[in-house]
C-alpha cells in the first residue's frame, strides 16, 4: 500500500513547514485481515498538526478499517497507533440516537467530554449552522432526513474540540451547498492545528489535502 505525502508546498503558504509541527496521528505498519482475507497489509500514516489526510481506495479497501483502527474501535493484527490529544470520530453509518432530539445529543455528547450542558448546546448549535443547518428544538433524530442526521453526527465528533478527527465520509446525503461548507469546515480546522483524516470517495478535494493514502489493491501491487 502506498502511502503519499503532498504536504510541503502546499501547506508552506499559510501554515508553515509540517516538519516543524506535533505528529497528533501516527499509524504504523497497521495489518488487518478477516480470516483469510488481508485487508490492510502494513499501512503507515502520519497526520500532523494542522494537517488533512484522505484515505481513497476502491469498495471494501480497507479505509473504514484503517479509521477504526486509528480510533481505538477495531485492534489490529499488527501495528501500533499513536494518537496526541482528544480525538473525534465520525462513523460512516449516522452512530445517533433516534429517540433524542441533536439538542440532547449535544449535550449527551459534549457532556461527555467535559464541557457544560449549556455550552454543548451552544457549540453544537454553532457547529451545526456552519454546515447551513438550523436546529429546530423538537424534532427527534429518527425523524430527521438522512442528510440532516449526518450533519448531527459530524457536528458530535467536532465537539470538545478534538486536536484529531477521524471522519469517514462524513458528507453522505449532504447538497451541493453543505459539501462546500463541510470542506470549509475542515480547512478551517486545518488552520485551527487539528489534525484530520477524511476518508472519501470524491477526489475533486484531493489536491488540497497534504496527504493522501490510496489503500486501492492495485495502489497495493504497485507498492511493494
Ligand atoms: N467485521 C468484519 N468481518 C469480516 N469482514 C469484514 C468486517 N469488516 C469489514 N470486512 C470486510 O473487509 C473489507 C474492507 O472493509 P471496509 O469497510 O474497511 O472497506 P471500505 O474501503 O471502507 O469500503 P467502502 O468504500 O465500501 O466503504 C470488505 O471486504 C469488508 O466486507
Amino acid at each position: 500500500m502506498r502511502y503519499s505525502a503532498r504536504a510541503e508546498q502546499q501547506l508552506g503558504g499559510t501554515s508553515g513547514p509540517p516538519s516543524g509541527r506535533d505528529v497528533l496521528l501516527h499509524a504504523h505498519g497497521i495489518v488487518k485481515s478477516y480470516g483469510r482475507r488481508r485487508v490492510l497489509d502494513g499501512v503507515d500514516l502520519v497526520v500532523r498538526a494542522g494537517e488533512v489526510a484522505a484515505i481513497v481506495g476502491s469498495n471494501g479497501a480497507g479505509k473504514s478499517s484503517m479509521l477504526k483502527i486509528c480510533a481505538g474501535l477495531l485492534a489490529p493484527d499488527k501495528g501500533r497507533v499513536t494518537i496526541s490529544g482528544r480525538l473525534g470520530y465520525c462513523p460512516q453509518n449516522a452512530g445517533v440516537m433516534g429517540f433524542l432530539t441533536p439538542r440532547e445529543h449535544f449535550t449527551l455528547f459534549g457532556t461527555g467530554r467535559g464541557m457544560g450542558g449549556r455550552d454543548a448546546d451552544r457549540r453544537g448549535r454553532e457547529l451545526a449552522s456552519k454546515l447551513d443547518w438550523s436546529v429546530a428544538r423538537g424534532t427527534l433524530a429518527k425523524d430527521l432526513s438522512g442528510g440532516t442526521r449526518q450533519k448531527l453526527n459530524v457536528v458530535l465528533s467536532a465537539l470538545g474540540e478534538p486536536d484529531v478527527l477521524l471522519l469517514d465520509e462524513p458528507y453522505q446525503g449532504f447538497d451541493r451547498g453543505s459539501y462546500v461548507d463541510f470542506w470549509q469546515n475542515v480547512w478551517g480546522w486545518r488552520d485551527q492545528g487539528k489534525a484530520i483524516v477524511v476518508v472519501t470517495h470524491m477526489l475533486n478535494q484531493l489536491d488540497q489535502v497534504d496527504h493522501v493514502l490510496d489503500l486501492s489493491p492495485r495502489k497495493q501491487e504497485a507498492g511493494r
